[in-house]
């Protein structure tokens, strides 16, 4: 017998046991790892800053746990429990002495198939939480490898299948048998089930009509009694429902029910009820309540018992309604009957909408006790309500001082109150009668416009400022809150780009992190071998994984070998003009027309020179903080550089940006709104830069620096150079004008789609030419839209302007239209910009500087206290250049300019011939008067040119 039992025990048979068992083992301890898992662990896939691991099987156990997470997602869950249980089958079916080599393979090759479909299944059907993917990156990757093959329902199907067969090979079973087996026992229970039910009933059945029985036989005396109670018993059994149940196991039941009952003598005694024995209920104490109206009087007080008394549980639940003392409130009999009638009562509460949330404190309890109006935040409120009145009152009265000063300086005194006023009985303040006439007319005081503004507004007098330049005390100064990110979150964060990037795929290690002023930078290596591309095409799946808005990828990071991966921060400082300006960067920049655009990520100020830029276009969708950045730019201007050295066209369609800067020295023409108008000032710059182009030719120089400096050299030798494209006539002078320096000429277009509504293909041009052209001439030009549209930008445009800002877009596409890359559509807005360089394509995160409306005002209004503009009309005419409004009319007569009659009396009459004093008489264009000379000459009214000149060959005005 002994020989045996012990016959099959080989070494190896006892090895596999002893390896089973060391198995099993493993497996109860990870279901304890398992059962004390925690996030907080430091572990493989999370560094915890916490010292102590929590994990009761200690850190290799929590290490296992979420390695399996990681690896299988949620079906890692089963794993500990498969090698507990695995093991214990095998040893106790004693399968171990049937084990191959072979049978082992195939079940570890079945575990392995199994695996995967189980978490390609929870990865397809399964929603992934923020820090791991339901299927692990196993269930993870085949999704990603099989689903552009397959896709979703080939996959489902797929991993359905591979789960079956390998459920099939690894536990050995076949799954028809398991079906049949599963099916079989179903069946048996739901019988056995019935069978013990029948049973039941059967035997109670028969209790019930033995002890009828026994009455029967025991008492003929009883006999009809006991006919009755089995009648009784029966309609009992048939009454005691759930429902009746329900309320006796509340203690609801009707204590008015069992008086009728005990009054009743036929009634049975429950106790008699063998088996169903009804819940017995105690006599009720007496409830005495403290009532107003304690002495009402009770319709019938001998049978009726008052409802207050029947709810004596409910009574005694909520005695806190009933009694006086605790509540504070004394309720009438009436109104406790209400109440126990409705049985709940729900103390009412008013929600008054909680003014003046700190957002600090939202949570406290301070403001949620604020939130309901209750307790002391009644009296927090209300003091907060207090201040404020009191702040509001002294501020109003303030104003009103001021007011009445002003209107006293301004003749206006005894300045009645209110302004607008419903009632018509206003006194007369104004002397003359004109005034007086017009008070009657509508029984409100009127102003003009201007006395209006002046009273109400924010104007002072100006006074012509002491300074060469503006003071920086005009801006605002605007205290920045320094970032309050802990290594430690930024140490948690790098572990969470890590990891997530691991979820895609994607290796790399954080270097370096940059905390600015709007975003952090984590500058990470990849692995060699992993394009940075991988990483911009997942950013916004990486931004989902890491709970941030957005985040940008910047591909490249001049001067490293690494990503950079831009997440924004919790708190947003704001970048002030001011300290932009104040910064060395600015106030020692050698630029010749430095523009202040705000700070990059490191909170470096950016100052860009217009002069090299040399044209700039600045896209964004609405709202981005465009008219902020191109006043920031204005701004930056007016504070570098004086009006005899730039000056400013400014087109401005939606009439309320840049109008403010009207009437500033800097203007050569007040500010453009109407778009024809525009079209006109864009090709006074375009002859403008043909003229400027002539003069260089005759100087001998290339640009406008070396034109500036050659006339500047001439100066300190006391030598004035007369125009050389003046001729006789030009001017009533008799000696042509001394040269001046060229002032750099900038124009801003702020919304240039509408100008190309208007007109399209001529401002397209004009704009290429200038665009192609006119920087050696000293003439830039600043293009902003709101409409990144190909249709707006076009080619032509884009082009010639290689310096680009974008604000944030919507999409991608308005990225690539602005700059020819990705990158604007994950920008936070608010002035959040990126900036392309000319002849780099590396872009610069920039976070706009920001001014207030009445900043810009003040800037403005010192430079108009400085001095007045000096207009060139001929800016916004027509040269007859227009397709719609050529200018050329009438029969016969179609070649010849609207001006060519004028300009044929003017020739004839003064012998001048050269286009240049045609265009200063007629205030044109150089293209027009040249055109208008040339066809005086096809009139053979002049001569073609003959060293320059023209001859005047007809005399007679009526030719
Ligand atoms: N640099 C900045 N810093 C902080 N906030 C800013 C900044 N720039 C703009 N903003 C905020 O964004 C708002 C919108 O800015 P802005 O009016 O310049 O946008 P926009 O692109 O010109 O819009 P639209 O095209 O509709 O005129 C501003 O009122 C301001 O509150």
């Amino acid at each position: 017998m002994i020989r045996k039992l012990t016959q099959g025990f080989t070494p190896k048979h006892y090895l596999v046991e002893i390896l089973f068992g060391l198995t099993a083992l493993l497996g109860f301890y990870l279901i304890i790892a398992w059962s004390s898992y925690s996030p907080l662990d430091t572990t493989w896939s999370v560094s915890s800053f916490q010292p102590e691991i929590i994990n009761k099987a200690g850190k290799f156990g929590a290490w296992v746990i979420d390695l399996f997470f990681v690896l299988f997602g949620y079906v890692g869950n089963l794993l500990p429990f498969l090698l507990l249980i695995a093991p214990i089958y095998f040893i106790r079916t004693k399968r171990v002495d049937s084990l191959t080599w072979t049978r082992f393979s195939l079940r570890m090759f079945g575990f392995i198939l199994l695996v995967c479909g189980l978490t390609t299944l929870a990865a397809l059907t399964l929603s992934n939480s923020n820090y791991h993917l339901a299927g692990g990156v196993l269930g993870g990757s085949i999704v990603k490898l099989v689903y552009p093959s397959f896709g979703k329902f080939g996959l489902l199907m797929s991993a359905v299948v591979f789960s079956i067969i390998g459920f099939i090979f690894c536990s050995g079973a076949s799954l028809i048998r398991l079906l049949m087996r599963f099916y079989n026992w179903l069946t048996e229970k739901n019988e056995e089930s019935s069978l013990v039910q029948a049973q039941n009933d059967e035997e109670i059945l028969q209790q019930e009509d033995e002890d009828i029985q026994d009455w029967i036989d025991g008492d003929i005396d009883r006999q009809q009694d006991l006919i009755q109670s089995a009648e009784d018993l029966q309609s009992h059994r048939d009454m005691i429902t759930p429902a009746h149940r329900g309320i006796n196991i509340m203690g609801l039941s009707t204590p008015s029910q069992f008086t009728e009952n005990t009054e009743d003598d036929e009634t049975p005694n429950p106790e008699n009820f063998g088996g169903y024995a009804v819940d017995e209920i105690d006599n009720l104490p007496e409830v005495t309540i403290s009532s107003q109206n304690a002495n009402i009087d009770l319709p019938n007080e001998n049978n009726f018992t008052p409802m207050w008394q029947k709810q004596k549980s409910l009574a005694e639940n909520m005695p806190e309604f009933l009694d006086g003392e605790n509540t504070g409130v004394v309720l009438s009999e009436e109104e406790i009957t209400r109440d126990l009638l409705t049985q709940v009562h729900i103390p009412e509460v008013k929600l008054t909408p909680a003014k003046l949330q700190h957002p600090l404190t939202e949570n406290s309890a301070v403001t949620k006790q604020a939130a309901y109006g209750m307790g002391e935040s009644e009296s927090f409120e209300d003091d907060n309500m207090a201040d404020l009145a009191a702040q509001f009152a002294r501020q109003e009265a303030e104003r009103e001082r001021i007011r009445l000063e002003k209107a006293q300086a301004m003749g206006l005194a005894d300045l009645p109150e209110p302004q607008v006023s419903l009632q018509p009985t206003q006194p007369n303040l104004f002397e003359s009668d004109e005034e007086a006439e017009t008070e009657e007319t509508n029984g409100l005081r009127t102003i003009s416009i201007d006395q209006a503004i002046q009273l109400f507004g924010d104007h002072k007098p100006l006074i012509k400022p002491t300074t060469e330049l503006p003071s920086l005390d005009l801006l605002d100064k605007r205290t920045s809150h320094v970032q309050e990110i802990t290594p430690e979150e930024i140490h948690e964060t790098s572990q969470r780009i890590e990891q997530q990037l691991r979820n895609f795929n994607v290796k790399a290690t954080v270097k370096d992190v940059l905390v600015g002023p709007v975003v952090t930078r984590y500058e990470l290596e990849l692995q060699p071998g992993v394009k940075a591309s991988k990483v911009t095409n997942i950013d916004t799946d990486l931004a989902r994984a890491l709970m941030f808005k957005s985040i940008r990828v910047a591909e490249t990071i001049p001067g490293k070998p690494y990503i950079g991966i831009e997440t924004p921060n919790a708190y947003r400082q704001i970048v002030s003009l001011r300290e932009v300006l104040d910064s060395d960067e600015f106030r020692h920049s050698k630029a010749l027309l430095p523009m202040a655009l705000g700070k990059d990520i490191s909170g470096k100020p950016i100052i860009i020179d217009l002069a090299k830029t040399p044209h700039l276009l600045v896209a964004g969708s609405t709202g981005s903080g465009k008219s902020v950045g191109i006043n920031t730019m204005i701004l930056s201007l007016l504070y570098k550089v004086k009006p005899e050295e730039v000056k400013f066209i400014m087109i401005d369609p939606k009439v309320v940006e840049l109008s403010v800067y009207n009437d500033i020295p800097h203007l050569l023409t007040e500010v453009v709104t109407d778009m024809k108008k525009a079209a006109n000032a864009l090709r006074w710059c375009v002859d403008e830069m043909e003229r400027r182009y002539q003069l260089l030719a005759k100087l001998r120089v290339r640009n406008i620096e070396g034109f500036n400096e050659r006339i500047d050299e001439y100066r300190a030798e006391n030598i004035a150079i007369p125009d050389p494209l003046w001729k006789p006539g030009d001017t009533l002078d008799s000696v042509p004008p001394i040269l001046e320096k060229l002032s750099y000429i900038v124009v801003i277009v702020d919304e240039f789609a509408d100008l190309m509504m208007v007109a399209g293909k001529q401002v397209e041009e004009l704009i290429a030419r200038l665009t192609q052209k006119a920087r050696a001439v000293g003439i830039h030009v600043i293009l902003a839209t709101q409409r990144p549209s190909v249709d707006v930008i076009t080619g032509l445009i884009k082009s010639n302007i290689p310096s680009r800002i974008a604000f944030t877009v919507v999409q991608r596409n308005d990225s690539r239209t602005i700059l020819d890359q990705n990158g604007a559509e994950a920008l936070l807005g608010r002035g959040d910009m990126l900036y392309l360089g000319n002849g780099t394509t590396d872009l610069v995160r920039v976070h706009g500087a920001f001014m207030s409306d009445d900043e810009v005002v003040r800037v403005a209004d010192d430079w108009r206290a400085r001095g007045k503009p000096n207009y060139i009309s001929e800016i916004l005419e027509s040269t007859g250049d227009d397709d719609d409004d050529n200018g050329l009319s009438g029969e016969g007569s179609e070649d010849l300019d609207d001006l060519f009659d004028e300009v044929m009396e003017f020739v004839i009459r003064t012998g001048t011939t050269s286009a240049s004093s045609i265009q200063r008489r007629f205030r044109v264009g150089f293209n027009r008067a040249a055109r208008i000379m040339d066809q005086l000459e096809e009139q053979g009214i002049v001569s073609e040119m003959r060293n320059g000149k023209r001859e005047i060959l007809a005399r007679n005005p009526d030719y």
